[in-house]
């Protein structure tokens, strides 16, 4: 990440918006923002197979469910958080991963410019891909500021987006069955 572009471009919006870039409480600002981005969107230099790699061995394939992991991502047509929790099911095939690893795997791809619907398919896509289980399934529920603080400002509305892979499109029960857990 170009650090030294960051702190120009907040300089140039602090400009914009008519404030004193010497004020006090100002002068670090361009640099505080600058490691700011580095941390939020960490996610950006990292691959989704990083956290997937050591898995354990299972004779039982029954069904696994990981849920409310909270997250924070920024949507890429504002710059705001949205923010809220995923759940994750997968039918395991002979393998499951370290339980750590799934919020691990949320996130290098919460921590990225996102749509939430990319988000929800890219963290189903790197379990499929790299834990290669029988299938997944995976649901964000989230609030973005971009909704609340700002435009149509609808505080408290939450956006629910799903993705199914693998035996979830298959058998119909295995999703009821995701969202009894969820109750
Ligand atoms: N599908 C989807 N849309 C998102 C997400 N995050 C923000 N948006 C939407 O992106 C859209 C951008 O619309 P534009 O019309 O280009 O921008 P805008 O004029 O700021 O839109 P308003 O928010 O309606 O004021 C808005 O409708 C946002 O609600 C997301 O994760 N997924
Ligand atoms: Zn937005």
């Amino acid at each position: 990440m170009d650090q030294e572009k960051i702190k120009q471009g907040v300089r140039l919006i602090l400009e914009g918006v008519g404030e004193d870039l010497n004020r006090e409480g100002l002068v670090e600002t361009p640099d505080r923002v600058a490691r700011m981005y580095e941390e939020l969107l960490a996610g950006l230099t990292m691959d989704g197979s990083e956290h997937l790699q050591k898995t354990f061995s299972v004779e039982n394939n029954e069904m696994v469910l990981e849920k409310d992991i909270t997250f924070y991502s920024l949507c890429e047509h504002h710059l705001l958080p949205f923010y809220g929790k995923v759940h994750i099911a997968y039918v395991p095939d002979g393998k499951v991963a370290g339980l750590s690893k799934l919020a691990r795997t949320v996130e290098i791809f919460a921590r990225r410019l996102q749509l939430q619907e990319q988000m929800t398919g890219q963290i189903a896509d790197a379990l499929m891909d790299y834990l290669k289980p029988k299938g997944v399934m995976v649901m964000v529920e989230a609030e973005h500021m971009c909704m609340t603080m700002r435009g149509i400002k609808k505080p408290g509305s939450k956006t629910v987006t799903v993705v199914k892979r693998g035996i979830f499109q298959e058998e119909k029960e295995r999703s009821e069955l995701f969202f009894q857990m969820l109750r």
